[in-house]
């Protein structure tokens, strides 16, 4: 590689204190700084999907703050994600909040042209409305992908007050549409009430496979990867993990909290061990910074988004 040609890593924090600046991603350049980008940090600050607090919109400038400290060698992949890829900041996807339906076409158009750009995409929310324009995107580019999904909620129900396309049900829709490849995709940290049984049986017969909180706690982390890598395979695999899989005390700052989740020591464990798999996209959403306390959560998003491009970084080229 000439020295043009290297990747344009982050502002150099001996130089320029983390905490001066704009805050891209990370303090990654943004997209239109650099001559081409392989993996792009993308926003979608966006919240009209949501069943009960609102304030994800927030999300992407929040989880951006506390990426500031984050650094470029990473010890647990052994990987230096930004020297090894040209990674970037895209900015934020314009979604109309008065009205669903064109923001979640926005959003669908948005991904598409971006992932005409560079090879992957990790994208921070927003709430989990927007992982269905974002599959709709990842589809034209690989066809039906694996999905493991990371969340406290499965996210495969129906329709809230009618209406089919919430951030309760984009994995239903996404089903329905052929986006995701059925036989190999997955729900990982599932827990907490549900409206009934019959909830967990449709899950069940859209196809999905399920790997509960209690799992991981029961036989831990290295058994849940096994389980997990059995079910995706080698199948191209999209990675959507809900901030709420999170335990409450290692991620308050989201919309629909449940009790007793993963910490963010496991997810990350779990994300590491993902990292050989071939990750085509990702997002992290739901995080909610009105009801966040000291960054907490949006520090844990900010960890799991650099697992997840230290992972596509090692992958992309
Ligand atoms: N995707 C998230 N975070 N939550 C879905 C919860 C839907 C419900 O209120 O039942
Ligand atoms: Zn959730
Ligand atoms: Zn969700």
């Amino acid at each position: 590689m000439t020295p043009e040609q290297e990747p344009r890593g982050p502002v150099d924090a001996s130089l320029t204190p983390r905490y001066a600046g704009i805050a891209t991603f990370a303090k990654l350049p943004r997209i239109e700084d650099v001559p081409s980008a392989d993996i792009a940090v993308v926003g979608v600050p966006f919240d009209t999907g949501v069943s009960f607090r609102p304030g994800a919109r927030f999300g992407p400038s929040h989880v951006r703050e506390a990426s500031r400290l984050l650094r470029p060698y990473n010890p647990a992949q052994d990987v230096s994600p930004f020297a090894l890829r040209q990674v970037v900041d895209a900015g934020d996807i314009v979604a109309n909040p008065f009205n669903l339906a064109e923001a979640v076409e926005q959003i669908e158009t948005a991904a598409t042209e971006l992932g005409d750009r560079v090879d992957k995409i990790v994208t921070i929310g927003g709430d989990h409305t927007i992982a269905l324009p974002l599959l709709r995107a990842v589809n034209k580019k690989h066809g039906p992908v694996a999905v493991l999904h990371f969340d406290a909620h499965l996210d495969t129900w129906d329709t809230y007050f009618g209406a089919p396309t919430t951030h309760g049900t984009p994995f239903r829709r996404a089903s329905e549409e052929g986006l995701i490849d059925l036989s190999a995709s997955m729900h990982g940290g599932i827990r907490g009430p549900l409206y009934g049984k019959g909830d967990l049986e449709d899950d069940a017969a859209l196809g999905f496979q399920i790997v509960t909180t209690e799992f991981v706690e029961e036989h831990g982390v290295p058994a849940a990867l096994e389980r997990i890598r059995e079910r995706v395979g080698r199948a191209p695999l999209y990675i959507s993990i809900d901030i709420d899989v999170l335990d409450p005390a290692h991620a308050p700052g989201t919309g629909t909290p449940e009790a007793g989740g993963l910490t963010s020591r496991e997810l990350l464990r779990i994300i590491r061990g993902l990292a050989d798999l071939p990750i085509v996209g990702a997002d992290v959403v739901e995080v909610a910074p009105a009801y966040d306390h000291a960054q907490i959560t949006a520090v844990a998003a900010s960890h799991v988004v650099y697992e997840l491009v230290s992972a596509m970084s090692a992958q992309s080229g």
